[in-house]
């Protein structure tokens, strides 16, 4: 099984993927008669089709136990899909090209407890990778009608090793 390398989340690396949800001061502006920082429009959350709209949950997510195997992604066709730590601790992020309508290498980011990700529609990503103990996450996606879910499942998974945080 072939091992991935565990890269730092930044805004570039992530571009092909979707949005990284930071305090970017490049995208700050003072509101609230200069009480509050705004960092404005981050990321989009999308939905699309008849009765679509966009929700938000919090996921509680168990934490993963390494060697960890990457055997399916899943994507979901019809929304967005942003995943924001609320539990003030790291987690991986991992993510695929599409390539001819099936997830490419999984790439595998690290990311702060200061960091959300968007997933744009249709991204390949594998669901929730929580580290260390039970962390909550603020999750933007979408609710409606339709299957707005698509799983690959690998003939070989992809091993991850523990991150070292
Ligand atoms: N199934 C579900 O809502 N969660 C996944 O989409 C995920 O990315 O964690
Ligand atoms: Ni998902």
């Amino acid at each position: 099984m072939s091992q991935l390398d565990i890269l730092p989340l930044t805004k570039s690396a992530f571009a092909p993927f979707g949005d990284v949800i930071e305090a970017d001061p490049a995208t700050m502006r003072y509101i609230n008669n200069g009480t509050t920082e705004r960092f404005h429009a981050l990321a989009a959350a999308e939905a699309v089709g008849e009765g679509a709209r966009v929700i938000i949950n919090v996921f509680r997510g168990q934490p993963r136990v390494f060697p960890y195997k990457i055997g399916m992604m899943e994507r979901h066709p019809f929304g967005s899909q942003s995943f924001s730590p609320i539990s003030g601790r790291p987690y991986l992020v991992v993510v695929a090209q599409d390539e001819g309508g099936l997830p490419g290498r999984p790439r595998v980011f690290l990311a702060r407890c200061d960091q959300g990700v968007n997933y744009r529609r249709n991204v390949w990503h594998h669901p929730l990778m929580a580290l260390s103990a039970v962390s909550d996450f603020l999750v933007v996606d979408r609710d409606g009608p339709g299957i707005n879910l698509e799983e690959y499942f690998f003939e070989t998974p992809y091993i991850i090793s523990e991150p070292s945080l």
